[in-house]
């Protein structure tokens, strides 16, 4: 059997846990809070992150850097983007040689405004082909639960995506190929932005005309970033733009949707954070994303609007307003 060391006992890092188990691949899962990784392996259950799944066996949990990364050929990080780089830095002398990362992460780093892949990149010496991407609708509770989903492995080396891609595929999780890592990225810390604006119209009571405009808008929008970084503009048609786009925007279950929800039923980002452990990516990288695209000479009206409101600077409803109000133009534009 295979070893796999995931970083981040956290929704997704453990609903990762039970598809690369299901896939047959032994499975550490590394948890920050060593009650977190005890109560894992002694009740079979991560109660706070994904109450009433059962973790399958080949699941073990553990708090010891160490041990975690013992003998694993493939390091899965699963923490918040923002902190990825302090964690990586701590735990990069303890990666087996060889080992190749994947990135589950789906957010920009502020400040740098780097993409996880990069931060990898920068932080351990790995080239290319050991640095991947997992990205697609795959909202965690759902994946484990076992409901179907598809998603798309992205390496630069596409040995090494095909590698990984028979290395997670289970009965319920079917991955496809991609050479793509930044159009991948790129559709993933976008969406997250979008959501944020669709939950926001959501929340002041607006219905389907409303987020079919606000996603679609907000596909056009990744799409010109993403292309102009020099993305395939098929992968943002794809699982991993798209395709995650819809499912976010679509779904309660979207913590990124909720707080957007939240900022539009009147609360602040504060009493937001204060309300909830659980991280939503576009809440800061609706910053980095905005300051990529203007370093970038790219119009990005939804991150931009997004950021305002997130920071205090706007409420949801004149945000709405100036989506309208902007100058008109060509859709293709
Ligand atoms: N939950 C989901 O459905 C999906 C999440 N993702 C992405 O996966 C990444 C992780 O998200 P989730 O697991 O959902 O978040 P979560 O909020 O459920 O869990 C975050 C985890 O990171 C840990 N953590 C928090 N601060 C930390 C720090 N400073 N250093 C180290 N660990 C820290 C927490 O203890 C927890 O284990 C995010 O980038 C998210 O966008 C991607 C696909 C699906
Ligand atoms: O990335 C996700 C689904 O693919 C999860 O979205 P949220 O982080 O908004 O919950």
């Amino acid at each position: 059997m295979s070893k796999v060391a995931v970083f981040g006992a956290g929704s997704w890092g453990t609903a990762f846990s039970i598809v690369l188990a299901d896939a047959g691949n032994d499975v550490t899962l590394w948890a920050r809070r060593e009650e977190v990784a005890q109560t894992v392996n002694a009740q079979r259950e991560n109660s706070e992150y994904l109450p009433g799944i059962e973790l399958p066996p080949a699941v073990q949990a553990t708090h010891d850097v160490e041990k975690a990364m013992h003998g694993a050929d493939v390091v899965v990080l699963a923490t918040p983007s923002q902190s990825l780089r302090a964690n990586l830095t701590e735990w990069a002398p303890y990666v087996e040689p060889g080992a190749v990362f994947v990135s589950l992460m789906k957010g920009v780093e502020l400040g740098t405004l780097e993409r996880m892949s990069q931060v990898i990149a920068e932080i351990t010496d790995a080239g290319p082909e050991r640095i991947a991407v997992i990205s697609g609708p795959n909202l965690a509770k759902e994946i484990a639960r076992r409901e179907p989903a598809a998603s798309v492995v992205a390496c630069a080396d596409e040995d090494v995506a095909k590698m990984l891609q028979a290395r997670v595929h289970s009965p319920a999780f079917r991955p496809y190929t991609s050479v793509d890592v930044l159009g991948c990225e790129l559709g993933g810390a976008y969406k997250n932005v979008v959501a944020l604006s669709v939950g926001m119209a959501v929340g002041l009571g607006f219905g389907d005309n409303t987020t079919a405009s606000v996603i679609t808008r907000g596909l056009a929008e990744t799409a010109r970033l993403a292309m102009a970084l020099g993305a395939n503009p098929l992968t943002l048609m794809g699982l991993a733009g798209l395709g995650d786009l819809v499912a976010t925007c679509s779904s309660p279950l979207s913590r990124n949707r909720t707080f957007g929800e939240k900022l539009g039923q009147g609360m602040t980002t504060a009493d937001i954070y204060a309300s909830t452990r659980q991280v939503a990516e576009g809440a800061k990288s609706c910053s980095s994303l905005l300051a990529l695209a203007q370093r970038t000479g790219v119009d990005a009206p939804i991150a931009h609007h997004v950021d305002a409101v997130v920071d205090g600077r706007m409420t949801a409803t004149e945000m709405m307003d100036a989506f309208i109000a902007r100058d008109t133009k060509a859709e293709t534009d």
